[in-house]
């Protein structure tokens, strides 16, 4: 291989990535973790399949020519839950758990960690709390900081892993989460100042860490920073510098390379560069190379991220080499990766059978964007004539997706040109409201629930009889329908007010929709990580949306039919079907999310002349897709508004119009929450004491309102004392007629026997109350 203009140091190394995913092309870690939480394998089987996955993640990185491996990036449930075991962080009710395994399982999910899958331990304990990771729909365990804790170094996992890849022979890079961005994301429990005030004292762990590194032979370590693209805490780049200065100054260390990721870093690289550190990794697809190119990074090893971890479209490799170009001369060195870690997309195109050729063409999951990594680092190295073939295959087939007619469908365009506001509009809310009164006639302090009841063994099981061809078409909706009518008998005993089909046809509400939308295609084992063991299906949304058929109306129907109590039909909103979708990245969000908007608008109208009188447009994902700059969110909330009420003014005004949002911290999006105009919102507010009402008072809100009166994420069944005690709170903030009272979200991961029993008891306390 020969570089070199004068200028230019030998880089250490050219091809690599900032991470990659460990639930196993097949999901073997989530069968080997649920098997060992249910009490079904022990100890050793679990951390064999561990093992063996970690092998088969260095083998695959080394055999496509990455040259620096990144390892510490397996986690048993979350990479931030194992930053605090590094930190000795976990919160003081999980350390009477002993063994370090249970303890964490413990910290992740309650219970006493090894508990099987009812949590029914009599010395249970409450879990750490949930989020989203920055924009994405991955889920980290946010750290508690109190006063009394006391941050001490355990480097077992991050030690053996480098030590297990060294005894395969490769000498791994490993990867931790650096002290900033770990205490940003944390919280402060029991009074203590805001975690950050303990920025110095966790620095000093990650100097020993360094020490302890070296010693065990890394050259390099990565040191993740991703809230440096975002302007959650002041002077990001003043802490940068600070931080990176003092650990550049360890004196036996391996090199350091600071990686940031989902944004533009913007001053603070520039900071780093004032610092000693050696590498800088930056995210090239979402921030681009202007602040990189200006930075002064000349004498840094910079990792550019120009392939997009996070997004599923086969890179342009000459447009990607001609960004990589262009950072020549201000950069030291340069080493090509994706954006991010491969975490958040599929493992392999391999096996997805029902792609058609020119589809195929147009994909890369994280196996082949590792192939596209080290072709552009060797272009980057040798010329392009050196990897003429990769090139060349990517072009050709890059080249058939301009002109493919399902990206251009014109009676899709056509409707789009012709929007006006009057689309998304409906008549006045307090006039809608009068309608809806009469038509619908239902108490102050209605009850009823979110959409899903449990997804049982029984209706996954008949999904895969129907998929391996067990059973036909009218054997599965036999059995739906049977689960439907099961749903509608619960309600009607309990004595629900607005009851629900329970979505058991839905194998994930989004999946659901896209399966059954053009423009779409839904992958059979594309499966992404979304917390601990859970997965997702992310589909790819790669053309013009068109809805052939209804999607929704004949199960709604089937249930309408069942009771006089009214149904209320349960469609997922825009927004949400593109923040959990892979999204078309040729044209502007904003136009893509109208084009799903039309699709649900005509759903809901299809659903109101079957009968319903009622329709909720979920959109839990509202708050996910919040631009990570504060500049950029009034833009955003703008188109996504506009698309979600596009979806839901084709409706009369006495269809009765709800929306749903979990997944908190509203404060940034409560203007956009009261635009939504919908006629009903039930929001998450159980575990953050109803704090939202008064917030939705505070910018005069004045539509009617379901607070989530219990959490439904515990298997706890609340009592019906607590359940008024928070109908209480509500009615403290809201008045009766405005109120409805409804759990947190969905059903679908809990059992019936919690359901039936929460729910009344749910349903007790609104009769109380009333
Ligand atoms: N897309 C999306 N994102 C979301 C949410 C959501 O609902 N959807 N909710 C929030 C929380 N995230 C969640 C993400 C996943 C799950 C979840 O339960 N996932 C299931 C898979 C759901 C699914 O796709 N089910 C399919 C396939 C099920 C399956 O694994 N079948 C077995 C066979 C059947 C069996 O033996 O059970 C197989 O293929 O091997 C179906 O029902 O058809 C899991 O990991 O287990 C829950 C919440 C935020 N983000
Ligand atoms: N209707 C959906 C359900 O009940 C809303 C879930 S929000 C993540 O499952
Ligand atoms: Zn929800």
């Amino acid at each position: 291989m020969s570089v070199d203009t004068t200028t230019q140091t030998t880089a250490p190394f050219i091809a690599t990535v900032p991470g990659t995913a460990r639930i196993g092309a097949n999901r073997e870690l989530k069968r080997a973790v649920e098997a060992y939480w249910a009490g079904r394998s022990d100890r050793a089987a679990l951390e064999a399949v561990a093992a063996d996955l970690r092998a088969t993640s260095r083998r695959a990185l080394t055999d496509s020519g990455i040259d620096s491996v990144p390892v510490n990036t397996f986690s048993y449930y979350d990479q931030v839950l194992d930053t605090a075991v590094m930190l000795g962080a976990l919160p003081p009710r999980v350390e009477a758990i002993s063994d370090p395994l249970d303890r964490y399982f413990a910290a992740a999910r309650g219970g006493a960690g090894h508990s099987g899958p009812d949590h029914s331990d009599t010395d249970s304990v409450a879990p750490l709390e949930m989020t989203k990771w920055f924009d994405t729909n991955y889920h980290y365990i946010v750290p508690e900081i109190g006063p009394d804790t006391s941050f001490v170094l355990d480097a077992t996992k991050v030690l053996a892993e480098l030590a297990e890849a060294a005894a395969d022979g490769v000498h791994g890079r490993p990867v931790v989460i650096g002290p900033i961005t770990f205490l940003a994301l944390s919280k402060a429990v029991d009074g203590a100042d805001a975690p950050l005030a303990r920025l110095d004292e966790v620095v000093a762990l990650y100097a020993d860490l360094l020490g302890r590194l070296a010693e065990a032979g890394a050259q390099w370590v990565q040191i993740d920073e991703p809230i440096l693209v975002t302007d959650a805490v002041e002077n990001l780049p003043a802490l940068a510098e600070s931080v990176y200065s003092t650990l550049s100054e360890v004196a036996t260390r391996p090199s350091i390379l600071v990686q940031t990721y989902f944004g533009d870093a913007r001053e603070s690289l520039a900071a780093l560069a004032r610092t000693g550190v050696e590498g800088v990794g930056v995210d090239v697809v979402a921030g681009g190379v202007e602040s990189v190119k200006s930075a002064g990074l000349g004498d840094k090893v910079v990792v550019a991220g120009v392939v997009d971890g996070r997004n599923v479209w086969r890179t342009d490799l000459d447009a990607a080499l001609a960004t990589l170009e262009s950072l020549r001369g201000s950069v030291g060195s340069l080493a090509v990766s994706t954006s991010c870690s491969t975490l958040h997309v599929p493992y392999t195109l391999a096996g997805e059978d029902g792609l058609d050729d020119a589809l195929r063409g147009w994909l890369a999951f994280a196996s082949e964007k590792h192939d596209e990594v080290v072709a552009l680092a060797r272009a980057y190295a040798n010329g392009r004539a050196d990897q003429d073939e990769a090139f060349d295959a990517a072009a050709t087939a890059l080249a058939s997706r301009t002109n493919d007619p399902r990206l251009h469908v014109d009676s899709v365009r056509t409707r789009l040109a012709g929007l006006s506001s009057a689309d998304w509009t409906r008549p006045d809310s307090a006039a809608r409201r009068a309608v809806q009164h009469a038509a619908l006639n239902l108490p102050a302090l209605a009850t009823t629930t979110i959409g899903s009841y449990p997804q049982t063994t029984d209706i996954r099981k008949a999904r895969q009889a129907l998929r391996t061809g067990a059973i036909d078409d009218a054997e599965y909706t036999r059995r739906m329908r049977a689960e439907i009518a099961d749903v509608i008998a619960l309600q009607e005993t309990i004595g629900l007010d607005v009851l629900v089909h329970g979505e058991p046809e839905r194998n994930d509400m989004v999946q659901y929709f896209a399966e059954q939308l053009d423009g779409f295609f839904a992958t059979s084992n594309g499966w992404v990580q979304s917390y601990g063991s859970r997965c997702v299906r992310p589909p790819i949304l790669f053309g013009d949306v068109v809805r052939p058929t209804p999607m929704t109306v004949d199960w709604t129907a089937y249930a309408q039919s069942l009771t006089a109590k009214p149904v209320k039909g349960m469609l997922t909103g825009p927004v949400t079907i593109l923040a959990w979708s892979f999204v078309r990245d040729d044209q502007p969000l904003a136009e893509t999310a109208n084009q799903v908007a039309f699709a649900i608008r005509d759903e809901t109208i299809d659903l109101e002349q079957s009968g319903a009188a009622i329709i909720q447009v979920d959109e839990p994902a509202l708050r996910e897709l919040l631009p990570l700059r504060a500049a950029d969110r009034a833009a955003y909330l703008a188109w996504a508004v506009t698309a979600f009420r596009l979806s839901t003014s084709g409706v009369a005004d006495a269809t009765q119009i709800h929306t749903h949002l979990c997944y908190s911290e509203f404060g940034e999006v409560i203007g956009a929450i009261a635009d939504l105009d919908a006629d009903v919102t039930s929001i998450e507010a159980a575990r953050s004491h109803m704090e939202v009402l008064a917030d939705l008072n505070g910018i005069g809100f004045a539509n009617q309102v379901g607070p989530g009166v219990y959490d439904i994420h515990s298997p706890r069944v609340p009592a019906a004392d607590e359940v008024t005690a928070s109908l209480r709170e509500a009615l403290s903030a809201v008045p009766a007629d405005r109120l409805w009272v409804n759990p947190d979200c969905g059903l679908k991961t809990r059992t019936t026997d919690e359901v039936a029993e929460a729910l009344t008891n749910m349903v007790a306390a609104a009769h109380a109350v009333r």
